[in-house]
């Protein structure tokens, strides 16, 4: 049974930020300030559906404006709750920080169980939320900036990115005010994957620092390692597939709503994931073990541990029996601070949220950037390389003719030397960069001081260390 007295998410994430306050020398109350949130907008609206009027409830906390626009997703769950968003919106203002993706935090929800409704109502529902958070410049390309979490992703954002250029036709900059966007909607190559993608860059940068490594015990690399993943939605399925194919570890355990499975010979994510969407579940699942109790399978003997569903899933009711020795945090919020002072006790490293599941954010801030500059993300620094590589060759040329040496460069070489890079490469490379740089900032964090506890309060430590500069800079 979960311990009730246990402090909630938002709880949670102040304590942790407490945790890495106490390793910093702030100005009197500054700590107060970046801890804080700055607003939240509860709107209740409704709709007609069904020939009667629902009526809805969404939020939007903006947690911290040191940077603008503010950033963070929209979550559709039947749960969301004013204290879930507002910890969410804070995680977002570190997470930016943390990254160097210039803005400050943000995050929404609206109460709702998309399952129970046809795509035709949720477009409605959508565009009726977005309408109310635009109309309050919740929703804004210098303002504040929503994208995908847990129950959206393309598709909404294709709604609410049309709706708000409806309300704002002479906007030249509407297509900025969401990321997480479809391609022909002005999205970004790369972006759909771009959170799982991020933790198997933070996994492979992990496994590039052996001190790290022999604090969890683990020695290697990725490959055959064994992998329990909970929850295969977006963040879940993309971590786990490309940690299998590119990677060759191996991915021993699933967890979904419905159970769990397990297979020690490994499991396809491409193939579970069809199988949900033909079955509503992981039962049943050829091959596998089926354990109707999921939550039994985050303790089960593995190397690392991915849980990218929801928060509050390791708890101190269970903390102690979890048997991984390393934990990547893919979803948000998944570890209380409870479980989180088991954990250490017991050796766990735990790889934080704050970082972990930074490559959204960080894709976004590419596409943001793309929408905004209203050139497609990579043509001028191609255009640049080509011009570069013509010269090249063009001076490659003159030379053989000069000196009679006769030489014909091929034309294979010459096509692959013009060839600039394309727009997923870039997105690929500055988010693989985005997450060693920040990697090497928390592990070297951690090594400096003798005394920080672990990787999380590294990661405190410097993300409020870069909100403090912003405030100091700018003056509150
Ligand atoms: N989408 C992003 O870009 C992004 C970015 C940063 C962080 N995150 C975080 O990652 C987490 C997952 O987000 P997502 O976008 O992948 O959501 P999603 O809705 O695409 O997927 C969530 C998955 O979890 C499963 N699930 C739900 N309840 C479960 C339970 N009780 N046990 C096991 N599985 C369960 C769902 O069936 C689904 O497959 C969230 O914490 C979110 O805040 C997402």
């Amino acid at each position: 049974m979960r311990d009730m007295t246990e402090p909630g998410f938002r709880e949670n994430v102040d304590i942790m930020f407490r945790r890495a306050v106490e390793y910093l020398d702030l100005p009197p109350g500054l700590a107060d300030k970046i801890q804080i949130c700055n607003s939240t907008y509860t709107v209740r609206f409704g709709v007609r559906l069904r020939g009667k009027i629902e009526t809805f409830v969404g939020y939007r906390a903006v947690h911290s404006e040191h940077m603008e626009p503010v950033k963070g997703g929209i979550r559709y769950a039947p749960e969301v709750h004013q204290n879930e968003v507002e910890a969410l919106a804070a995680l977002m203002t570190y997470k930016c920080a943390l990254v160097e993706t210039p803005f400050g935090g943000s995050k929404g929800g609206l109460c709702i169980d998309p399952r129970k409704y046809e795509e035709h109502e949720l477009e409605q529902i959508t565009r009726r939320f977005a309408y109310e958070l635009a109309k309050r410049d919740l929703i804004h390309p210098a303002q504040n900036v929503p994208a995908p979490d847990m129950g959206t992703g393309e598709r909404e954002m294709a709604w609410i990115a049309d709706q708000y250029a409806r309300m704002n036709t002479t906007d030249i900059n509407a297509r900025a005010c969401v990321t997480g966007k479809p391609l022909n909607s002005g999205g970004i190559k790369g972006r759909v994957e771009a959170t799982g993608r991020g933790v198997q860059y933070a996994l492979q940068e992990f496994f590039r620092h052996p001190d790290d490594m022999a604090k969890a015990g683990l020695t290697g690399s990725l490959a055959g390692k064994r992998i329990i993943v909970q929850g295969l939605g977006n963040v879940g399925y993309h971590a786990a597939k490309f940690l299998r194919e590119e990677d060759d570890a191996r991915i021993i355990g699933i967890i979904e709503r419905d159970g769990a499975i397990l297979n020690e010979d490994g499991l396809d994510p491409d193939d579970v994931r069809e199988w949900i969407g033909q079955h509503g579940g992981v039962k049943g699942y050829p091959g596998a073990e089926f354990t109707a109790n999921g939550a039994v399978m985050l303790e089960h003997d593995c190397d690392i541990l991915i849980p990218a569903a929801l928060e509050g899933v390791i708890n101190r009711e269970n903390a102690d029996r979890i048997h991984a020795p390393l934990i990547i945090e893919a979803a948000n919020g998944p570890i209380t601070a409870g479980a989180d002072d088991i954990l250490r006790e017991k050796g766990v490293v735990i790889i934080p949220d704050l970082y972990a599941n930074a490559g959204g954010v960080t894709v976004s801030y590419f596409e943001w950037v793309k929408n905004l500059s209203h050139i497609r993300f990579g043509r001028m620094q191609r255009r640049n390389e080509e011009a570069h590589a013509k010269s090249l060759v063009r001076e490659l040329e003159r030379l053989s003719e000069d000196r009679g040496l006769g030489w014909e460069l091929s034309r294979d070489f010459k096509e692959k030397y013009l060839q600039g890079a394309d727009e997923l490469q870039l997105v690929r490379s500055g988010l693989d960069d985005t997450m060693r740089t920040a990697y090497q900032a928390i592990s070297e964090e951690w090594h400096r001081r003798n005394d920080v506890r672990d990787l999380r309060t590294a990661a405190f430590i410097v993300s409020i260390t870069k909100v403090a500069d912003s405030y100091r800079a700018k003056g509150l």
